[in-house]
């Protein structure tokens, strides 16, 4: 197998069977899939569509039905080579005693670190992670956000070559998230193979380079994001500071060649761009930003904008 990949799968198929041995749900069929070396590879699909079922199999902790899979040219069911991979389960079983820092020391005691290396580990990720100020209180204080944090360190703790992530982002709010994208993006560029699932889509189409998507255990789509979500058949031409003779121009030209002009207007950011950009200008000037105010326009001078107006309305503010 060619050592650039790191998972395939051939003909996966999961059938779970009831208490007598009955065939219950077909959760996965036939799935043919590989993942390569370096990159960020997104399950996607509904609730009950596979997903997990995947990463189980994945892991050797289920058994196919039908089918194999492959990790890094060995079987997956054999555990042995799960000591090269990170596992964030969709709920991270955490030990609810413990704090940040002994939970990962009991992680990487498991894995049979060395404890001086251990020690290193364990204070890189928790920073890595932004739990320093937290690292001495139990893990059962952690808000749901902190605890995937502490579940993400926990999965990196054997500095594994594949990262196995189910729903990392769930439970974090939009800054927590961009964090922990940040995070995986980080670990691309140090040569980590990461697979995801979820169906945050809005942050799969951020951070994933492929995505693979099923619907009740099938797979429906597979492809590059960029590809997938180009639409071929549209064209857009940006501009800057067109005068309206120009654009009067454009169209004309557009229809003489016959093409239909679908519309002309202003691009939008995403709402993920302004909440971050809001709550991060917010954190730099606590009061300065008025509820209305357009990006670009010019902050109002000191004491003029009045935190004690905080709902006033800027003038041309869309209804
Ligand atoms: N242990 C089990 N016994 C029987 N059926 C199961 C079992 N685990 C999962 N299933 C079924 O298999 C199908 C796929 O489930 P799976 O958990 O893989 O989906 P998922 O895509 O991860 O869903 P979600 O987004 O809700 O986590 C579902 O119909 C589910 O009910």
């Amino acid at each position: 197998m060619n050592s650039d990949v790191i998972i395939e799968t051939r003909n996966l198929t999961k059938v779970y069977r009831d208490f007598w041995g009955r065939p219950k749900v077909l959760a996965l069929k036939a799935l043919d899939l590989k993942v390569h070396r370096g990159e960020i590879f997104g399950l996607l699909g509904p609730n009950g569509s596979g997903k997990t079922t995947t990463i189980k199999l994945l892991l050797g902790l289920l058994f196919p039905t039908e089918g194999e899979a492959f990790l890094f040219g060995e079987p997956a069911t054999n555990v042995a080579k799960n000591e090269r991979i990170g596992y964030l389960p969709e709920e991270s079983y955490l030990y609810k005693f413990l704090n940040a820092e002994e939970t990962l020391h009991f992680y990487g005691r498991l894995f049979k670190i060395d404890p001086a290396e251990r020690k290193k580990r364990v204070d890189q990720l928790i920073d890595m992670v932004g739990l320093s100020a937290a690292k001495h209180r139990q893990v059962r204080e952690y808000s749901k956000g902190m605890q995937r944090r502490i579940g993400l360190a926990q999965a990196l703790i054997n500095d594994p070559e594949m990262i196995l992530l189910d729903e990392p982002t769930s439970g974090l709010d939009p800054i927590g998230t961009s964090e922990i994208k940040d995070r995986i993006r980080e670990l691309r560029e140090r040569g980590k193979t990461i697979v995801l699932s979820g169906h945050l889509l809005a942050d799969m189409q951020d951070i994933c380079d492929r995505i693979a998507i099923l619907h009740r255990g099938e797979l429906k789509e597979l492809g590059q994001v960029r590809d997938l979500l180009t639409v071929q058949d549209v064209t857009q031409i940006k501009t800057k500071d067109l005068p309206p003779a120009a654009l009067t121009e454009i169209e004309e030209v557009v229809r003489r060649h016959g093409a239909e002009l679908l519309g002309v207007d202003h691009p939008t950011t995403t709402l993920e761009e302004l909440f971050l950009r809001i709550v991060r200008d917010s954190e730099l000037h606590p009061g300065r930003r008025r509820v209305g105010d357009r990006p670009g326009m010019p902050a109002p001078p000191a004491g003029e904008d009045g935190s004690s107006a905080p709902t006033a309305p800027a003038a041309g503010r869309a209804s």
